[in-house]
């Protein structure tokens, strides 16, 4: 299992080995040993989510403020999305700064988003089943979002715009310059 930072340090791919053989393979697709060793910090995921769609499906900006904020520790089972973190945190060196990652059945690459920043991913094959972990239960009062389109942030979603298909919710998030609903740099969110 490798763990490497991307351009915003906080932010992680993590590659696990793949055991292939004749029957086919086998993955330890998370070890909360080797990921605490790599971070430094102890984590305790709490929840697993899936989420299945077709493509052209955005999902996102999302994150939930503290105290319910949430780490998220992402991966696909089947198919292919483009995975977005934004780094939210005020005065932070990469406020407003995304890190954007392939992430596929195929390659079966993980992203590790901390708690301060907003996720997202756009759908790029059909039936692509999304699975994660977090370290916060659902907490609907603390959901927030950020507008996918927003032009600051000038995320590539690759997709074109009428090829998307978002949620009600998903068209009317505000501009990262419209919320005060964000977190600070340099505040330990795991204290
Ligand atoms: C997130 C969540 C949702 N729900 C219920 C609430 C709605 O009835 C339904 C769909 O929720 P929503 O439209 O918020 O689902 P997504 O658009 O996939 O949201 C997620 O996608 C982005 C990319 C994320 O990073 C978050 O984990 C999460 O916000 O599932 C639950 O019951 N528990 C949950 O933890």
């Amino acid at each position: 299992m490798q763990f490497i930072r991307t351009a915003i340090p906080d932010v992680i791919i993590i590659e696990p080995t793949v055991h292939g053989d004749s029957r086919g393979y086998f993955v330890e697709t998370f070890r909360q040993d080797k990921l605490e060793e790599f971070l430094g910090y102890k984590i305790n995921f709490c929840q697993d989510n899936e989420s299945k769609s077709s493509k052209g499906v955005l999902r996102g900006l999302h994150y939930q403020l503290p105290p319910h904020a949430q780490t998220k520790l992402v991966r696909v089972i089947h198919g292919r999305v483009l995975d977005v973190a934004v780094d939210i945190r005020k005065n932070s060196p990469t406020f407003g700064k995304y890190v954007a990652v392939d992430l596929s059945g195929e390659n079966k690459k993980q992203l590790l988003i901390p708690r301060g920043f907003a996720h997202g991913f756009v759908v790029l094959e059909d039936d692509t089943i999304f699975a994660y972990k977090v370290d916060n239960y659902y907490s609907p009062q603390c959901d927030r979002g950020i507008a996918f389109d927003d032009k600051n942030l000038n995320i590539d979603w690759i997709l074109n715009h009428n090829e998307l298909n978002l949620s009600a919710k998903d068209t009317k998030q505000p501009k990262l310059n419209e919320t005060n609903d964000l977190f600070e740099f340099g505040v330990d969110y795991y204290a």
